[in-house]
């Protein structure tokens, strides 16, 4: 299995901060894996995923994408291994939905070259995907912040990247979409795609993710095998409160006994 993104010793700091966010953060992905990044609001998870995706550049440590180096590669270069879905998205222009879903072929569009019919059909087949087809025509300014977040991934889907890095992809929808979209990653991961997710939700990691990176205020970055990382223990340390665990083959219960 070809490493598709390698990140070693990585930290990044805010310009005019003193302390950086994380630092020594050390991990590589390949087809087909699910990685899931666990830790507590604040602790840097939207960073760590805007450095892997090279819209921060990392303060320290280096990032190789396919083997190059990620600073010496452009970013349509970038895009052609790996894409982002952040966590909001601001609707600012009043473009249809598949207007938006086509806007994940422009890496492989030419500076004038404007969407055709490939990249319509593209779009169409994505938005199915995503069960939102019918919102094909209705302006992304006029939907619900989980059809906007079903959207971009309809997005990244037409991108088609080697590497689909989500920023709490589940973070605006209902409980049944929740379950389609964890389903749809365990597809795309056995049909070669490599995924990164955050998550407010350790059960996530427990029923996705082949490892898992926690990020916690008093402890250095840890990734392991998620099942070994994911315990009481570990969790009540990494969230600050009390923590247990009721598990099964497939899923996992975390309760938290916060006063
Ligand atoms: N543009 C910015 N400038 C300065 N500091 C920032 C900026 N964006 C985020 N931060 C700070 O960096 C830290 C990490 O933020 P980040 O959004 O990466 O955390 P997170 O783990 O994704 O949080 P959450 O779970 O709440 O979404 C926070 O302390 C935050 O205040």
């Amino acid at each position: 299995m070809g490493v598709i993104l390698a990140a070693e010793k990585v930290g990044f700091s805010y310009a005019g901060r003193s302390q950086p966010v994380f630092s020594g953060v050390s991990l590589d992905i390949a087809e087909g894996e699910i990685l899931c990044v666990l830790g507590p609001n604040g602790i840097g998870k939207s960073t760590l995923l805007r450095c892997l995706s090279g819209l921060a550049p990392a303060t320290t440590g280096a990032i190789h994408v396919a083997g190059q180096d990620m600073t010496e590669l452009s970013r349509n270069e970038i895009a052609r291994h790996l894409a982002l879905v952040p966590q909001n998205d601001e609707a600012v222009f009043a473009f249809a939905v598949h207007a938006v879903a086509e806007m994940g072929r422009a890496p492989y569009l030419g500076l004038f070259e404007r969407p055709g019919p490939k990249e319509a059909s593209l779009a169409l087949e994505a938005l199915a995907t995503l069960g939102i087809a019918h919102l094909a025509e209705v302006s992304y300014t006029e939907i619900s912040g989980g059809e906007r977040q079903l959207v971009q991934i309809a997005r990244v889907l037409v991108q088609a990247p080697r590497l689909m890095i989500l920023d709490e992809p589940t973070a605006h929808l209902d409980f049944a979409n929740t379950a389609r979209l964890l389903a749809l990653l365990r597809r795309l991961a056995r049909s070669g795609l490599a995924v990164i997710f955050t998550t407010h939700a350790p059960d996530q990691a427990y029923a996705l993710a082949d490892r898992t990176l926690i990020l916690s205020p008093h402890h250095p970055p840890r990734l392991g095998g998620t099942r070994d990382l994911l315990t009481a223990d570990v969790l009540s340390e990494t969230y600050g409160v009390p923590i247990r665990l009721v598990a099964s083959d497939r899923h996992m219960l975390c309760i938290a006994d916060a006063d």
